[in-house]
């Protein structure tokens, strides 16, 4: 999707034009803020099955020109929710090294510096994750807020990669390991609504978990995904850098996000 760019002519604005449900109801990101919070006792912890892969296995990373991405494991799962949801991919959205601002989700209108997204599809009632993606229970994603800390190990697992897949369409093999250590402290307590895609074509099939913890990388491993990647291929003339590849945050009218922790 070549019309995939967040700024500029082409820019999210345009989006309803080429991709209707862009333009249309339950649109994601939010901004999470008080008076739309609800506690929810119901909410319970999610159980994360098959998520520690062995580093036998691979896991394929990839540039797709808007985003990087990590193809997961079929073996990995989530429990807990309506319906048993499996992995298919995660990826991040990240500012630029002059705003470190670019998460998706905000709370209290405070953006973070970037956000990690790992895509689920409820494979009890669909084959794969192109047969749910436009389905109102099709997807599941969990949201981990990233913010400046000290150096992480687990996510410097992936982002050691970057170099590797600086230009569109390259890839790059990663050695398996515990995705459940890229989730924060606390993942019992969480912000839950039904939202959509982020990207075109938007389809409002998201249930979405954000986890209310954010994780910490270093200004280092932040500053790598800031600067690593490019929309385009590596023979392009006009390299164009990947940066600000966050939707910004939709109307939100007359509904709840629900909470599993009192605040
Ligand atoms: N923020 S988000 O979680 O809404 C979200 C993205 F932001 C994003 F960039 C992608 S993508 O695969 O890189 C490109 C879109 O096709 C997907 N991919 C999803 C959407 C389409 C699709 C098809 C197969 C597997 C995953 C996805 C996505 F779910
Ligand atoms: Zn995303």
């Amino acid at each position: 999707v070549s019309l995939l760019t967040y700024a500029g002519p082409d820019g999210e604005k345009t989006w309803p034009k080429k991709y209707p449900f862009c333009g249309g109801v339950f649109q994601s990101p939010i901004d999470f803020h008080r008076d739309i919070l609800q506690y929810d006792s119901n909410l319970s912890p999610l159980e994360f099955i098959g998520y520690n892969v062995p580093s036998t296995n691979q896991f394929t990373l990839t540039n797709n020109g808007h985003s990087v991405k990590m193809y997961l494991s079929p073996t990995m799962h989530i429990r807990n929710l309506p319906f048993e949801y499996t992995a298919s991919q995660l990826h991040l959205h990240w500012g630029n090294r002059n705003k470190s601002e670019g998460s998706e989700h905000t709370v209290s209108g405070k953006h973070f510096a970037a956000e990690l997204h790992i895509v689920h599809y409820n494979s009890e009632k669909y084959p794969d994750v192109t047969a749910a993606m436009d389905k109102a229970d099709g997807l599941a994603v969990l949201a981990i807020l990233l913010e400046i800390g000290p150096f992480n190990p687990s996510y410097e697992k992936i982002f050691r990669h970057f170099q590797n897949v600086k230009y569109k369409d390259q890839m790059v093999q990663v050695p398996g390991f515990n995705i459940q250590e890229l989730l924060p402290d606390r993942p019992d307590e969480y912000y839950r609504y039904e939202g959509s895609l982020t990207t075109p074509p938007c389809y409002p099939s998201v249930l979405w978990t954000v986890f209310r913890h954010p994780v910490k990388i270093s200004q280092e491993q932040l500053l790598a995904l800031e600067t690593a990647m490019y929309c385009t291929e590596s023979d392009d003339p006009e390299p164009l850098e990947m940066v600000d590849n966050f939707r910004n945050v939709q109307e939100f009218h007359e509904r709840l996000v629900f909470i599993s922790f009192r605040e």
